[in-house]
């Protein structure tokens, strides 16, 4: 399986989490197969993979909780092999490996944290009360975590990620098994981190989250990145696209079907529906050929598919990526 690699539309930034070869096998079975990874300073990547891909193992390599066995990595500006402790001095992981700790309060847990970035009691006071009140958890501060919702819990980790106020984090699933409210209120906590020019990597097995969130997506399968791109790119992967033009007027409606190709009709419903992959070229070649024609549609919509079909023809073992090599 080779690699798809979209050019993003976005402007270049430095990349600030870099992977070239990144390899790693458990017990003689390769789980990651010579990964290239490049994320860009203040943007949201999100790795997406079925239960098993080694969305997780990637995280933990580039957070340096375990070593890799091959690749040139780095993180921060610092070489992962050489420099460990400076690439865990400017990150922040949460997720599945939580360091939240269930018999002591919210607010006990901010003050640990604090006191393992040295910060100086007022100070970590200070940090501790403006996290939980930024992640509205202060009603909640002096009970203990065991009482917390699965949303707080999340939070409160966060907020203590975020003690060491790090420019790049970690989150591996950080909304599995939140109800739909919580999971918005992580979208929005993630969206003001990232305005505040912090790097998010994370991992998530909703597709729907990296539409919401990510710059950029990965697809992980079988051990390589079986895709990647902006959302919108990968989402032109996939057949299914298509423009649906509706017309009020059934004379204009006789008109386009004659002056455009490859039409399917719906008589009764007075509209068109013809394959795109949505570009802007596709959309003013179709416009132009109705401008041409005097023709004025009044409704034009366009639809992509969505990351799920993305996700699904990436991951199905018969699917072979190479055979949709883009550039564009
Ligand atoms: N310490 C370990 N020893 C042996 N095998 C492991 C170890 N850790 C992970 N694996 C295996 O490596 C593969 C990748 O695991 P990983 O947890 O990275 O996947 P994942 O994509 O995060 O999955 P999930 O979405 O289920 O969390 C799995 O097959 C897993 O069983």
């Amino acid at each position: 399986m080779s690699t798809t690699t979209l050019a993003s539309s976005a402007g270049p930034a430095a990349p600030v989490i870099t992977a070239t070869g990144l390899t790693k096998s458990y017990d003689g079975r390769t789980v990651l197969d010579g990964i290239d990874l490049s994320i860009a300073e203040g943007s949201v990547f999100a790795l997406l993979g079925p239960n098993g891909a080694g969305k997780t193992t990637v995280v933990k390599i580039l957070s340096t909780l375990i070593g890799a066995d091959a690749g040139d990595l780095r993180v921060g500006g610092h070489d992962l092999a050489a420099d460990p402790q400076a690439v865990r001095a400017a990150i922040g992981v949460t997720g599945q490996f939580s360091a939240v700790d269930g018999l002591i309060t919210g607010e006990e847990n901010m003050l640990l944290m604090a006191d393992l970035h040295h910060l100086t009691r007022a100070r970590g006071r200070r940090t501790a009360a403006e996290l939980l009140a930024r992640f509205d958890l202060v009603d909640a501060a002096r009970k203990p975590v065991s009482t917390y919702s699965g949303g707080m819990k999340r939070r409160l980790d966060l907020a203590m990620t975020l003690v060491g106020d790090p420019r790049i984090i970690f989150l591996d699933e950080p909304t599995t098994g939140l109800d739909p409210r919580s999971r918005h209120s992580m979208w929005q906590i993630i969206r003001a981190l990232v305005a505040g020019g912090v790097t998010v990597f994370l991992t998530t097995q909703y597709l729907e989250e990296a539409d919401q969130l990510a710059d950029r997506v990965a697809v992980l399968h079988n051990g390589r990145i079986a895709a990647q791109g902006t959302p919108e790119e990968l989402k032109r992967l996939v057949p299914g696209g298509h423009v649906r033009l509706r017309f009020d007027d059934p004379a204009a409606y006789r008109s386009a079907a004659l002056a455009l190709d490859e039409v399917t009709r719906d008589d009764e419903g007075l509209s068109l529906r013809m394959p795109s992959d949505g570009s802007q070229r596709e959309l003013r070649s179709v416009l132009d050929r109705l401008d041409s024609a005097g023709i004025e549609a009044d409704e034009l919509t366009v639809h992509t598919p969505d990351l799920d079909d993305v996700f699904f023809a990436l991951t199905s073992s018969t699917h072979a990526p190479a055979s949709k090599e883009t550039a564009r």
